[in-house]
């Protein structure tokens, strides 16, 4: 008896789950994938077909390359037809095809790296995954969460932080339990792993591959995962084994005898005191010259013995319609729990909350002290005064501009996989995603200019003749923070990489400032190159305080700075082009996060 069994089973489901669903049986058939690279192209899969039956552990074994990946993704849909990559073949549940976005109806698919949110807590994102995907008031969602922690014995770390590289959190294998919960939780009939145990140790790695089997064997529910090197205990488990190497099966079938029996049929006798599973696997190592030179008689043997019975199980697979589990929440509700969801990451990450709230009030005292007590109209300010003043209002548009757009810009790449990871899983759309992200964004883009203009404007001295000039000078620099948010947005959705985005955000603000018509005249821009002004939210930000600064009804400044300034366009004008190019510019993200997605997927 192994030393797992003797103990009780480590992880055991609960016994009143929800009713049976539909049995999922996938076939695929002849699956050609190809991928053309610098040295021409490069067959991934060389025309395999089998079949992986519900209620059965479906095991696929093989040397590393050997594309066991590849053939995990290819059966989520994952991989498409495009001009660098070919797909043939046929791939279907219960004989029936499906597609990327049909296959999250009755299938889910934990890839190998756990992709979850570093400052959710494993009950949060249990909690998260029942919301969006199980029916059911809140009370029951509620419970589902509490018997899925019970059943993954995860009680002790549920209100732990999952943890990533800033912040400590919860253990590996904890972690792969947690991605696998998140599953579970929807209970999908079928569920498709990769590398369930890799960096797990033997403990651990038995644990979970034990959970997976008590999940198809009691629910009748097909489980798909590849996996390295397994131990006796774990290979004991396997109900179905597929070998692999390079690109095509050498094995299909029962992992118990028959697989030993079909090896020494073709010449490949496991020693008695051998491990089978460690024999199996030596004898596919891409690493030794003579395996890859009896590969060739693995793949005939395989052949001549094994492939037809594959194909008529594959032609005997069961018809029976494809279930549809997929929850639709309504736009609103998925707003609603991917806003609160922001709102916790916002509030918890340090760099997200504090250290922005500390630089907005860093920078306004640090303006406000080298701006400080400006000569006013009654002051006889002579032109120098007025040059400085104009100076202090333009840093501060450009202030508050920039103090979202750097934070923006990182956050989108930085949650990217979980969204991608999400979205696939037909959580929720991309729009409820953008608006919930975006209106918890918005919060801190509107508290901290305010914070900002109340420290600097009486430091500098700033037209406070009415209480308007104060209202519209905060309403302005806030229209400026949320247009550093639009334009975050969008250079968060249009790079993939975080840095690149950053680097090249440049590019793009030193147009905007020498387009804002103070370093140069807004009269004197070359009409070739001019238009730029008009697409400048900084310009329409200045010439907005500028306007408003200058605005006296009583005594004002005996040169009139506006007129030297050459602005044409008045408060208003400004502030519409500047909710017009906001509006503009998320709608723009939008579509680009939409494309992303496409091409990330
Ligand atoms: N897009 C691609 N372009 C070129 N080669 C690729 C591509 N994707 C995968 N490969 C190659 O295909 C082979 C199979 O990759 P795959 O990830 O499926 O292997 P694997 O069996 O899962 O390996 P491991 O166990 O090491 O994870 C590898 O040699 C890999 O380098």
């Amino acid at each position: 008896m192994s030393q797992f069994k003797r103990k009780q089973s480590p992880i055991i489901l609960p016994e009143k789950w929800a009713p049976i669903t539909k049995k999922i049986d996938i076939t695929f058939k002849d699956i050609k994938y190809t991928v053309t690279t610098s040295k021409g192209p490069k067959q991934l899969l060389k025309g395999v077909s089998g079949i992986c039956k519900s209620g059965k552990i479906n095991a696929i074994l093989g040397s590393s390359g050997a594309g066991k990946t590849t053939l995990l993704n290819v059966l989520c849909q994952r991989i498409g037809n495009n001009k660098n990559q070919k797909l043939e073949g046929q791939i279907l549940a219960n004989s029936h095809p499906y597609n990327n976005h049909t296959f999250a109806n009755f299938a889910a698919y934990v890839m190998q790296d756990d992709i979850l949110l570093e400052t959710m807590t494993v009950k949060e994102c249990f909690q998260f995954a029942a919301n969006l995907k199980t029916k059911g008031n809140a009370e029951e969602k509620s419970q589902k969460v509490n018997q899925m922690i019970k059943s993954l014995k995860l009680e002790k770390c549920q209100n732990t932080f999952i943890g990533g590289l800033f912040v400590k959190g919860i253990s590996g294998g904890e972690k792969k339990r947690t991605s696998i919960g998140y599953e579970l939780i929807s209970d999908p009939s079928c569920i498709l792993l990769d590398e369930p145990t890799s960096g797990l140790d033997s403990f651990t790695a038995y644990s979970i591959i034990h959970l997976l089997a008590d999940y198809a064997h009691n629910k009748d529910k097909t489980v798909i995962f590849t996996i390295h090197q397994p131990s006796t205990d774990i290979w004991n488990l396997f109900d179905h084994v597929i070998l692999m190497v390079e690109g095509q099966f050498i094995y299909q079938g029962d992992g118990k005898k028959d697989i030993l029996n079909h090896f020494s049929n073709i010449g490949f006798s496991c020693p008695t005191k051998s491990n089978p599973s460690d024999y199996l696997m030596s004898i596919m190592h891409s690493g030794s010259e003579t395996n890859i030179k009896n590969y060739e008689r693995y793949f005939q043997g395989y052949k001549s013995k094994l492939e037809q019975k594959a194909l008529k199980e594959i032609e005997d697979g069961s018809i029976e319609n494809l279930p549809d589990n997929c929850v639709q929440n309504s736009l609103f509700y998925q707003i609603k729990v991917l806003a609160e969801r922001q709102f916790k990451i916002i509030k918890r990450n340090p760099i997200l909350s504090k250290a922005r709230l500390g630089q907005a009030i860093i920078t306004a005292i640090f303006v406000g002290l080298v701006f400080l007590r400006l000569p006013g109209p009654d002051d006889n300010p002579s032109q120098r005064d007025i040059n400085n003043r104009n100076g202090c209002l333009f840093l501060y548009t450009m202030m508050s501009f920039m103090l979202q757009l750097n934070p923006c810009i990182l956050t989108f790449p930085s949650q990217r996989s979980v969204f991608l990871r999400e979205e696939n899983q037909k959580l929720y759309t991309v729009a409820s995603y953008f608006i919930g992200k975006l209106v918890v964004d918005i919060i801190p883009a509107v508290i901290f200019p305010i914070i900002s203009s109340l420290i600097m404007y009486w430091m500098v001295g700033l037209n406070d003749e009415k209480a308007l000039r104060v209202l519209t000078f905060i309403f302005i620099s806030i229209l400026m923070s949320l247009s550093g948010l639009a334009f975050g947005y969008l250079g968060g959705s249009v790079f993939t990489d975080a840095k690149l985005a950053i680097s090249l955000a440049p590019l793009v603000l030193i147009p905007f400032m020498l387009f804002a018509g103070f370093y140069k005249n807004a009269s004197d821009y070359a009409s070739w190159i001019g238009w730029i002004q008009y697409i400048s939210p900084l310009k329409y930000g200045f010439i907005a305080l500028v306007r408003n600064e200058y605005n006296y009804e009583g005594q004002g400044y005996i040169q009139d700075p506006v007129k030297q300034l050459n602005f044409t366009n008045t408060t208003q004008e400004s502030i519409y082009c500047l909710v017009g190019i906001i509006i503009a510019i998320l709608i723009i993200s939008f579509f680009f996060l939409l494309i992303l997605k496409k091409r990330l997927q």
